[in-house]
């Protein structure tokens, strides 16, 4: 069996020494390619997990290994995006894209690479608009490009759609999932939306809280490649994911229909 891209072994973590512990003992492994949503309720320790393993800040306990190298800082090769874009307001969509190519060294690839991600995200024609200009969802889809810009081999999402109307973030929870498979790129998603995991994973992590642990590992591969929320199909793991976390006391049916 190939080694997995990330391996997460044993990790703990405390803020302070003697505080609580926010994390235990919490392990498993992401394959290349794979799309994995870590799900739980708020305060599980979900960003906490998502920072040990960016490299933003070292585990108490534990160790996060990315192709079997250990995780101690940021890298390039994975990127973070969170639920609010950090783009540069002064800047137009374009500009914001190409910092990405332009901080790798790669200033004469920009314009081709940027204008290509753009159209990627749909943002073709606000390439050279102010991002002050753009709604939240438009400026999240540069936050994307730009992101997608650095090349990273890992994608992490930080509850990125939260801030976004149903509708928005519906369209961008589909179409992240579709250029992270179109690109080869493994997606590391935290959220406490159900619905966003069923949507854009091929495996859920539930979590338990204080400490925040792992309770289930949950396989959606046999769900299609194209995820819409009104498939019976995507009902019955949403379901399957509900009784998990505990919101349930019986485990769905084939044929169930979970209203939203
Ligand atoms: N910088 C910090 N210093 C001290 N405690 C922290 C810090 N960041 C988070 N915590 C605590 O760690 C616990 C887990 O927080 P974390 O943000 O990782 O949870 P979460 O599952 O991502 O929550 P949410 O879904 O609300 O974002 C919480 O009890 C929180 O108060």
């Amino acid at each position: 069996m190939p080694a997995p891209l990330l391996s997460v072994q044993n990790l703990g973590h405390r803020y302070r020494h003697r505080a609580e512990l926010v994390l235990r003992d919490v392990s498993f492994d992401v394959g290349a390619g794979e799309a994995v949503a870590v799900v739980g309720r708020s305060g599980c320790g979900k960003s906490t997990l998502l920072h040990l393993i960016a490299g933003l800040a070292q585990p108490t306990a534990g160790t996060v290994h990315i192709h079997g190298e250990p995780v101690r800082k940021p890298s390039a090769r994975w990127v973070v995006m969170f639920q609010q874009p950090l783009l540069y307001p002064w800047m137009t969509a374009f500009e914001n894209t190409a910092l990405g190519p332009r901080f790798a060294g790669r200033r004469r690839e920009a314009p081709k690479l940027v204008g290509d991600l753009l159209a990627l995200v749909n943002m073709a024609d606000y390439a050279g608009t102010n991002v002050q200009r753009l709604s939240g969802g438009q400026q999240q889809r540069i936050a994307l490009a730009r992101s997608l810009a650095a090349q990273p081999e890992i994608l992490m999402l930080d509850e990125p759609f939260s801030a976004l109307d149903t509708f928005t973030r519906r369209a961008l929870q589909v179409e992240v999932r579709a250029i992270a498979k179109r690109l080869g790129i493994t997606l590391l998603l935290v959220t406490h939306d159900i619905d966003e995991a069923v949507l854009m994973a091929d495996r859920a992590l539930v979590m338990d809280a204080r400490p925040g642990r792992i309770r289930a590992d949950l396989a959606f591969h046999h769900l299609p490649d194209e995820r819409a929320i009104d498939d019976p199909a995507v009902q019955f793991e949403r379901g399957r994911l509900l009784a998990a976390l505990g919101e349930t006391t019986q485990a769905p049916q084939p044929g169930d229909f979970h209203q939203i």
